[in-house]
């Protein structure tokens, strides 16, 4: 009997997609909003990534640039010399898929070079010659939606629906990805919680995000550490927010997410064994 559960194939690593799956973070960035400088240096990361390894994680998202609003410009030979190393020892010594959060052609094809096998780009491979770097590379992208660029995305974002507005967006990169010969297969969409939205924007696409499963694609949710939860708990420091940000990624998990961005790995893995366990239990038929 053929098993028909939706999985990723992430260069020969599958990402199973029968339950919602938990992507550990990995930031080669001294910039991050969320982390920034903990894991700059490539023997830090290496070792933060076998560490959310061990906590479970079911796959790892290299970054080697903070995309927060107002970040620095990486070089592409910087962003390249600080993501190869990290993903090269990791597909070493882990059996996870890895993903490179980059929307740099030439980072993608070093990276999957390298051994990652999943392309996270924040700009739904809107840069030029990222379809088609994307395409032939022939591994699953996570098409994400953004309102602008980092720099500017957060001064005034404005949506007439934002719900429907990011919807459109993303179905129009499905399409555009799939006619640059990327299998629907392989696409995942992700509503981009932070950029260019504010904390109203964040709280509707989380509350309707069931509305992406629409597009028939996997959906991935990255509300780890974010300021919305900050705003939401009071906690200014991004590593005061694990308990914001694990009720963030039950909720949407129970509203559809197969993939969760998180940096608190442990955490979101235990609040999820419990989910997973109700989800499990036989209902009653409805009279
Ligand atoms: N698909 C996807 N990719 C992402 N990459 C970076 C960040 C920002 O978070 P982080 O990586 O912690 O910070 P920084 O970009 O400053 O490194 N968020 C997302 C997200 O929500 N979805």
């Amino acid at each position: 009997m053929f098993d028909t559960t939706p999985q990723l194939d992430c260069a020969g690593r599958p990402l199973k997609l029968d339950r919602p799956r938990v992507v550990g973070i990995v930031n080669v960035t001294p910039d991050s909003f969320s982390d920034g400088g903990e894991h700059a240096t490539v023997d830090a990361a290496i070792a933060h990534g076998l560490k959310l390894a061990e906590e479970g994680a079911d796959a790892l998202d290299i970054g080697g640039e903070s995309t927060r609003p107002g970040a620095d410009e990486v070089s592409t030979d910087e962003e390249i010399a600080r993501v190869v190393p990290v993903i090269e020892r990791l597909a070493k010594e882990t059996s996870l898929p890895i993903g490179v959060d980059t929307s740099k052609p030439e980072v993608m094809r070093a990276a999957v070079a390298a051994g990652a096998g999943m392309i996270n780009d924040v700009y739904g491979l809107r840069r030029e010659g990222a379809l088609d770097a994307a395409a032939s590379l022939g591994v699953p992208v996570v098409l994400m939606h953004m309102l602008g660029e980092p720099r500017s995305m957060q001064d005034d974002p404005r949506y007439d629906d934002v719900v429907a507005d990011v919807h459109r967006f993303l179905a129009e990169r499905i399409f555009a990805a799939e006619m640059a010969g990327i299998a629907k297969k392989n696409i995942v969409v992700d509503p981009g919680f932070g950029f260019g939205k504010t904390r109203e924007h964040n709280l509707a696409l989380l509350a309707q995000l069931e509305r992406f499963g629409e597009l028939g694609v996997p959906v991935l949710a990255g509300l780890s550490r974010k300021r919305t939860i900050g705003d939401l708990t009071g906690r200014e420091a991004p590593r005061d927010r694990v308990f914001g940000s694990v009720a963030a990624a039950l909720i949407a998990a129970q509203r559809g997410a197969m993939l969760l961005r998180v940096h608190d790995v442990a955490a979101t893995i235990d609040a999820l064994k419990v989910w997973n366990a109700v989800a499990a239990v036989p209902m009653p038929r409805k009279a």
